[in-house]
């Protein structure tokens, strides 16, 4: 059986933790770890069927065959490294990180050498599918809107370097307009759907993202545009925030969900 340790224990992670400790995904959950021990006890406390040792990252990927990076975009630097030096698995939420081209070609380099995975999850958007069979031929162009209420931004490195008093605003306003290289550094953990998108598509320079804030909202809503050889689609998914993590959408862990459950299946449907 897959033996599986989650790095990161909020939103996502916890999600993660339950869906395999219910057997929704036909795996061991062997190990979790958090730099906060109130999560690490959330989680524990949350499950009935696993008790998870809790390891640092090193110890870690000497014991499992994937881990489940879902904590920030620095811990990418630590986490994804040290899984693939170890022949582990990865799997990563945080995908914003991938903007640093030099971390994504030594993390690519690592992987082949040591013949190991890194598996990138839709995560909170719908048409990575779609984008992924455009992209065996040319594509024009990747648009992503991203709509959330001031819960799913405040804090983030824009809005405070900007002055940006979030909860003063009072209409649908845009605060950002840029490439995707751009977004996922000013909106680190809120647009790593970006990231994603960028990897799908036409990479992190040419994908184009904008970033608005409605007080109106109680759903974090994104809207995809594809241009290319096949045609054009547009995609839009209003999504319910994650009860825990606002700027988190519930979409995200359910992805990070039915990917594991691929690598657990024999039977697989989709892109
Ligand atoms: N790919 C996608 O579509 C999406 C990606 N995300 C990203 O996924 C990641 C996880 O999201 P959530 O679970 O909602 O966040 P969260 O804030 O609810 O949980 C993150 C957990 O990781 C821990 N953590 C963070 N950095 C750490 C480190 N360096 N070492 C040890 N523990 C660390 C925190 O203590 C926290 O408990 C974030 O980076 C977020 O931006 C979130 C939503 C969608
Ligand atoms: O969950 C979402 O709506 C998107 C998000 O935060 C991210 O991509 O970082």
């Amino acid at each position: 059986m897959l033996k599986i340790g989650v790095f990161g224990c909020g939103a996502i992670g916890g999600e993660i933790c339950k869906a395999i400790d219910n057997g929704q995904i036909e795996a061991q959950l062997y190990a979790i770890y958090d730099r906060h021990e109130q999560s690490l006890n959330r989680v524990k406390s949350s499950l009935e069927n696993f008790d998870p040792e809790i390891m640092e990252i090193v110890e870690m990927v000497r014991e499992v065959d994937l881990v489940v990076e879902c904590a920030s975009q620095q811990a990418v630097y630590e986490v994804v490294p040290t899984a693939l030096h170890a022949k582990c698995d990865v799997m990563v939420v945080s995908v914003g990180a991938f903007a640093d081209t030099q971390l994504l070609e030594m993390t690519e380099n690592i992987a082949r050498e040591k013949n190991c995975r890194i598996y990138v999850p839709s995560g909170a958007i719908c048409g990575i599918d779609g984008l992924i069979s455009a992209s065996a031929a040319a594509l024009h162009s990747v648009t992503l809107t991203t709509e959330k209420p001031p819960g799913g931004l405040r804090g983030a490195p824009y809005v405070l370097e900007n002055n940006i008093d979030i909860d003063s605003i009072t209409g649908r306003t845009v605060l950002f307009e840029g490439s995707a290289t751009e977004a996922v550094q000013a909106f680190p953990a809120n647009v790593n759907v970006a990231a994603t998108l960028s990897l799908a598509g036409i990479g992190f320079d040419n994908t184009r993202v904008r970033i608005v804030v409605n007080p109106a909202l109680t759903r974090n809503i994104h809207e995809i545009a594809v241009e290319g050889e096949f045609g054009r689609f547009t995609s839009r998914v209003e999504n319910v925030p994650s009860p825990t993590n606002p700027k988190t959408s519930y979409l995200a862990p359910l992805s990070v969900i039915s990917t594991l459950k691929k690598l657990t299946q024999s039977f697989n449907v989709g892109t």
